[in-house]
């Protein structure tokens, strides 16, 4: 069947190319004429797994197509699903005039007045679909005309692609049977495959992913604060969490302590999630400490990193990986960003190093005296004073640390994600501190 899709981001474009995979033609249309250029052409503007090649074979199947002409997008499909960003404002809130425009542009170039399904894909707070309905109005348009529904989608960037086509559920926010009949033939191939469908309202579905992200984000804040615990007792938070999540009821996933979690999802939907309690007259309590234990873990490591080296002045640090996490270039709310900023701020240099990332990084942090940028990990460590492993990339895993030690010129090695064997780091020579 025909689908629309508006943004070519991490969700849009990941979607399009998915569901074209699976036999669906797809139309994406953004407003960046650049990207839609680069896609045309087979070139992906993000770093995904397997996404270059199959966005080619999409391309060549004539089963993905682009555009910049909003009256054909609006023309090509009911469905008409959204994905652009839905940012942070500078109280929390989310920001939805990327979802209005987007609204606003399907209502004016309905010029055939067909019926339309306006999917939220878009991480929204519950009860966006009203607001949705108020601006329909608002243009003077008839009601009739359109449905909202909602589709969160669940993928992590680095596995997307994965995520996308292997999902653990597929949420669907219908509020009629014509709605629910379109997603049932959209998600056909998915439910045949035995992924499941969960029907729902709308709320419930808008819900469901707040929910969902916010539990996440509050699963790593309790290994972060048990972190905090086993420093002072002696424990090893990475045996503790082993621990508990060998418990099923408990769960081993997102129970990884270190420098706490970053990206273009959680800090801005746990934001908003608060931010939607408080309208609704509710403290969000458990969320609020989520955030401010997630903020405490990267001011923890940089006492540790001054503990160990007193005064940063003229002191020169490796940062291994820029990413948010292992597997994307998207440096959206890194955790290096603020520490960067901070060794900076106590005048110490620093050496940084990614596998993918660093053109990204370095539209917020330019090279200078203090900051310098390399293309190979070992040569980041070359005669600095302390490496930070930040962003767990497998290649960090197999580095020759022997040799990497032997050019430093001190031996501390913070690891902010508790990913190296801390014995066969001291065995190597370095001053070895983890998180917890
Ligand atoms: N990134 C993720 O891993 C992820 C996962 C699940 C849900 N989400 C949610 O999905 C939404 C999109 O996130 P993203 O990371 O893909 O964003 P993104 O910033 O990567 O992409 C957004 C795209 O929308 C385009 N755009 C802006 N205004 C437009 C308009 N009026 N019409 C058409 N296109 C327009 C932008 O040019 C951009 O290409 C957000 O609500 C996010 O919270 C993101
Ligand atoms: O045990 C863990 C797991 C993750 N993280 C960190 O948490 C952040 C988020 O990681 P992850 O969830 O893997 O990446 P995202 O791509 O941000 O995906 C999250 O946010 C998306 C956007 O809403 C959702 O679709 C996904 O389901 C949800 O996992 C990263 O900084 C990770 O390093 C930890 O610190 N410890």
């Amino acid at each position: 069947m025909n689908i629309t899709i508006y943004g070519a981001g991490y969700v849009g474009l990941i979607g399009a190319v998915a569901l074209a995979s699976k036999g669906h033609d797809v139309l994406l249309y953004d407003v960046d004429e650049f990207k839609i250029k680069q896609l045309e052409a087979g070139n992906t503007p993000i770093y995904e797994e397997d996404l270059e090649s199959m966005l080619r074979e999409v391309i060549a199947s004539g089963k993905l197509t682009f555009t910049l002409d909003i009256q054909q997008a609006v023309a090509y499909s009911p469905l008409q699903m959204i994905c652009v960003g839905t940012p942070s404002r500078e109280d929390g809130t989310a920001n939805l005039s990327y979802v209005q425009d987007v609204v606003r542009s399907v209502v004016r170039h309905n010029h055939k007045a067909e019926k339309k399904l306006l999917i939220e894909k878009s991480t929204v707070p519950v009860g966006t679909h009203k607001q949705i309905y108020h601006w329909i109005e608002s243009l003077d348009a008839s009601l009739d005309l359109y449905e909202v529904a909602s589709n969160p989608e669940f993928l992590r960037e680095g596995k997307a692609l994965y995520d996308f086509l292997h999902p653990d559920r597929i949420v669907c926010g219908v509020s009629s049977t014509w709605a629910q009949g379109l997603f049932s033939d959209l998600y056909k191939v998915f439910k045949e495959e035995g992924y499941p469908l969960l029907f729902t309202d709308i709320a419930s579905a808008e819900l469901i992913k707040q929910a969902a992200n916010s539990f996440l984000a509050m699963k790593i804040s309790y290994a972060n604060m048990l972190a905090e615990v086993c420093e002072q007792v002696d424990a090893n938070v990475v045996d503790v969490t082993k621990g508990m999540g060998l418990d099923k009821r408990i769960g081993k996933e997102f129970l990884q302590a270190g420098i706490g979690f970053g990206g273009s999802c959680f800090p801005k939907d746990v934001s908003a999630f608060i931010r939607t309690g408080e309208e609704l007259g509710l403290n969000l309590g458990l969320l609020r400490e989520t955030l401010l234990v997630n903020a405490r873990q990267r001011d923890r490591l940089i006492q540790k990193i001054v503990s160990a080296l007193g005064d940063l002045h003229d002191k020169t640090i490796a940062m291994f990986g820029l990413a948010f996490k292992a597997g994307t270039d998207d440096v959206r709310e890194t955790p290096a960003i603020y520490l960067v900023r901070e060794l900076l701020g106590r005048q110490a240099k620093v050496h940084l190093y990614d596998p993918v990332a660093i053109p990204n990084f370095q539209q917020m942090v330019k090279e200078s005296q203090n900051v310098r940028y390399f293309s190979h990990a070992a040569e980041t460590a070359k005669g600095v004073d302390a490496i930070i492993l930040l962003t767990p990339w497998d290649e960090f895993m197999t580095l020759d640390y022997d040799n990497i030690r032997s050019n430093m010129q001190d031996n501390h090695f913070f690891d902010a994600r508790n990913t190296m064997n801390k014995d066969q780091m001291k065995k190597a020579g370095f001053h070895y501190i983890g998180m917890g």
